[in-house]
This record gives C-alpha cells, structure tokens and sequence, in this order.
C-alpha cells in the first residue's frame, strides 16, 4: 500500500458520546486512507472493542489502522502501531508484527533519530509539531525547513503532525510530507457531515 494521504487520529474527548464510529466512518468516507486509535485510558477492554470495531470501518474502506503506544494490541489485532520515543522498541514492533505491518515512529524534529528509526523497521517517520496544537500544546515544535531537509536525506514516506488544518497544510506537503496525520482539525467537527467534509478537502490536497 502506497504511504499517502490524510491520516486520520482519534482522540477519546472529541468523540466521546457516541461519536467515535460515525466521525471515523466520516472521515474514512471524505478519504483517510490512515487511521490512528490513540486512547490514552487504562480501560482495556473498551480499547479492545473499540478498535476491533475500528478495524472492521478501515477493511471496509480500504483503509489500515493503527494502534498508538500499544504493541501487544495491535499483535492481538494483526495491524500496524505507530510508536514515540518512550514507547517501546521498534525492532520489537517489526520482530512481533511481521514485514508486512505499518509501524511508525515519532521523529519531533531529530533527523539523526529517524535515521534510527528506519534502520530499526519503521514503515514511516513523523516529524512535528508544525503549528500550535489543541490535542498535544506541549509538543516539541518543527518547522518546513527540517521537512524539506528530511525529503531530501530520506526516501521512506514522511508524516507531518500538530496543528495542521486544511489551510495550513499546503507548504507542508510542498516540503515533501506523504501523510498529513490530523486531530482537531478532522474531528474537532459539529457534525459527521463536516468530518467528511474536511476530509475530502485534505484528500483533495493530494490531488494536485
Ligand atoms: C503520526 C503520529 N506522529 C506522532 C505521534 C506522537 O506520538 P508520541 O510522541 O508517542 O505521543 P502520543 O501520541 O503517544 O501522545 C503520533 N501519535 N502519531
Ligand atoms: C499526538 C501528537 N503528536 C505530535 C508531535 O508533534 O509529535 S502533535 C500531536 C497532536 C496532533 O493533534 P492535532 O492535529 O489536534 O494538533
Ligand atoms: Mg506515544
């Protein structure tokens, strides 16, 4: 599967209350062709259920899910798990889930680290934050000169996250970005209609 498009990420506040299954369905609908479940609750058995449902929304639309910090969930449910810097070892990941699985790295803006990350199995590196976020206010910030200096030293598909809407994500991706991976700026929405909505517009992006 070709590493491009809008990367969608849950968030368990923005789609509490019954939202979670319609915005993902949205957002899958308008085009994300990648899905992160990021739960940061200890409740393992609605994390089980939740992204297990989550999974059966991403076969049905051609889409591949991720799980965020958790490797033994994401073996359980034989897809991909996206990992930070204190979140286990990569070459783990790789060993368990095979050389098939989307295993992704956060880079924050430390080339030398991707360099490590790659060597260790990534699928993908993750460079941010590039705008102030809602979701994480307190991630180390990065600017489109590291990305562009990324696209030119690295050949294996590059994430940009943190605060990245519609508007702001067109230098972004002229930098050299393969993915946009987005919080807020999906499903921080009114409606389902207006998930879809932006997500068409980020997919669109990749059209040109
Ligand atoms: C695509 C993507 N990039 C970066 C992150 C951040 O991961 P991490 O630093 O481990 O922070 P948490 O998301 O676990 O709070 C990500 N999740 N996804
Ligand atoms: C989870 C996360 N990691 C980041 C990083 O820079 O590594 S920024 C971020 C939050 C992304 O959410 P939003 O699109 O709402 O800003
Ligand atoms: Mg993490």
């Amino acid at each position: 599967m070709t590493l491009r498009g809008l990367y969608a990420i849950t968030d368990s506040a923005l789609l509490a209350d019954g939202r979670l299954v319609p915005y993902v369905e949205a957002a899958l609908t308008g085009g994300a062709r990648l899905l992160q479940y990021r739960d940061k609750s200890g409740d393992a058995g609605r994390r089980l259920e939740e992204a297990a449902q989550l999974k059966e929304l991403c076969q049905r639309h051609g889409a591949q899910l991720l799980i965020n910090d958790d490797l033994a969930l994401a073996s359980e449910l034989q897809v991909g798990v996206h990992l930070g810097r204190d979140d286990g070892s990569l070459r783990e990941a790789r060993e368990q889930l095979g050389p098939q699985a989307i295993i992704g790295a956060t880079c924050q803006a430390d080339l030398d680290y991707a360099a490590e990350a790659i060597e260790a199995g990534a699928s993908y590196i993750a460079f941010g934050r590039f705008f102030q976020s809602e979701t994480k206010p307190g991630a180390p910030a990065a600017t489109s000169e590291l990305l562009t200096r990324a696209r030119q030293r690295f050949s294996l598909p590059i994430v940009a996250i943190g605060g990245i809407t519609v508007d702001r994500a067109p230098p972004l991706l002229k930098a050299g970005a393969d993915l946009l991976a987005v919080v807020h700026g999906l499903f921080g929405a009114e409606s389902a209609a207006e998930v879809q909505r932006r997500a068409r517009a980020f997919h669109t992006l990749f059209m040109n």
